[in-house]
């Protein structure tokens, strides 16, 4: 059955349903992926959270869903568009072809989308709010467009333990990906996994070495309630912020954050570390980034930038154990070329706890 993808009332995209039909019309901000491979990590992406995803790879599906690859528990974006789904997968991991997975959740996929043209229409005009409709003229409604309390939504609501390591990390979840846990557990450390909105004394009474700041979807600047309690665990624990993590870094220190025009959503986004003076390949999911010029006062260097328009993947700071990252060093989906970050985190906390037992 014909499916319809509109772009911000001004354009229309026919396809055929690849999924039942959707009952109403589904809106969303539109974003595009450009990896070829890592679509289950995507869909199950808590930062995906009510956006409708074109991926421009023009195959997805080829190896179906596994039960190793989920991000989260389960899928978050509001649609799916695709030029070509397979639906015959093939890997011996593979429990559900892709259509049965979106299909079970309810998640409408509109297949055979000319979605270079879609993609097109975004790279000159910028992200935009769409809708997926069974109808080929509907009339969009403000109500359709942007969905607020997505943190909310996708944050859990009670600590989780990971693992019984030596270091014992507490993970400020505004949506976490499961394999920010596993890089963690993979270098000795228990983890709990804690509501976005606990304040800093309930946090304290948790005996932390480090802290993460994970990951998550919408603005960053629709968490100002949250930055006085990132603040102070910033200026109390050695801490690495993730994507939404490092956004809020750097606004709880005074600093600024701006949207991009279509963002970065791939697996291969160049970014240099300035400091090694190395070039590496990253995982990428994101809309918002840093304002470099708003940086002076906040206490942070620039340490990682992209390379293909400039803007700020990273920061150090001058004096507390902090650092942070606007890509995915976690990568899955992607490369894993920038892991090292979790190592040097790793560093900070033992050198952290070393100049702490000096001054006793
Ligand atoms: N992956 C993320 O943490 C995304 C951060 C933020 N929601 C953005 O789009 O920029």
């Amino acid at each position: 059955m014909e499916g319809y993808l509109q772009l911000d009332r001004k354009y229309c995209f026919k396809g055929q349903w690849l999924t039942e039909s959707p009952k109403q019309n589904i809106s969303g901000e539109i974003v595009f992926f450009t990896g070829m491979t890592g679509y289950q990590e995507v869909l199950t992406d808590p930062s995906y959270k009510d956006q409708i995803l074109v991926f421009t790879y023009p195959l997805i599906g080829n190896y179906g869903m596994n039960e190793q690859d989920y991000e989260s528990k389960k899928p978050h974006v509001a649609g799916v568009i695709v030029y070509e789904a397979n639906n015959v997968p093939s890997h011996y991991e593979s429990t559900y072809s892709l259509k049965e997975y979106l299909q079970k959740w309810n998640i409408p996929l509109l297949g055979h989308v000319d979605t270079r043209a879609v993609v097109k229409k975004i790279r000159t005009e910028g992200s935009m709010p769409a809708v997926l409709s069974t109808e080929e003229s509907i009339q969009m409604t403000k109500e359709l467009v942007i969905k607020d309390e997505k943190v909310y939504k996708v944050s859990t609501k009670t600590n989780v333990y990971f693992g019984h390591g030596e270091t014992h990390i507490v993970l400020v979840d505004y949506g976490s990906k499961k394999s920010i846990i596993d890089s963690l557990l993979k270098r000795n450390c228990r983890v709990t996994t804690v509501p976005f909105n606990m304040p800093f004394q309930e946090i304290k009474k948790l005996h932390p070495d480090g802290i993460v700041l994970s990951n998550g979807p919408g603005d960053p600047v629709e968490l100002s309630s949250e930055l006085p309690n990132v603040k102070k665990l910033i200026e109390h624990y050695p801490t690495l912020g993730i994507c939404l993590g490092h956004q809020l870094a750097v606004l709880a220190l005074g600093g600024q954050t701006k949207k991009l025009s279509f963002g970065h959503r791939g697996a291969n986004h160049p970014v240099i570390d300035l400091k090694k003076g190395k070039v590496f390949m990253s995982s990428q999911n994101h809309s918002f980034v840093v304002a470099e010029e708003s940086l002076e006062g906040t206490g942070f260097n620039k340490r990682f930038m992209n390379l293909h328009d400039q803007s700020v993947e990273g920061l150090i700071h001058q004096i507390l154990p902090v650092q942070t990252v606007q890509f995915h060093p976690e990568a899955h989906p992607g490369p894993g070329e920038g892991e090292y970050v979790f190592d040097e985190f790793m560093i900070m906390i033992k050198e952290e706890k070393r100049s702490v037992f000096s001054y006793a």
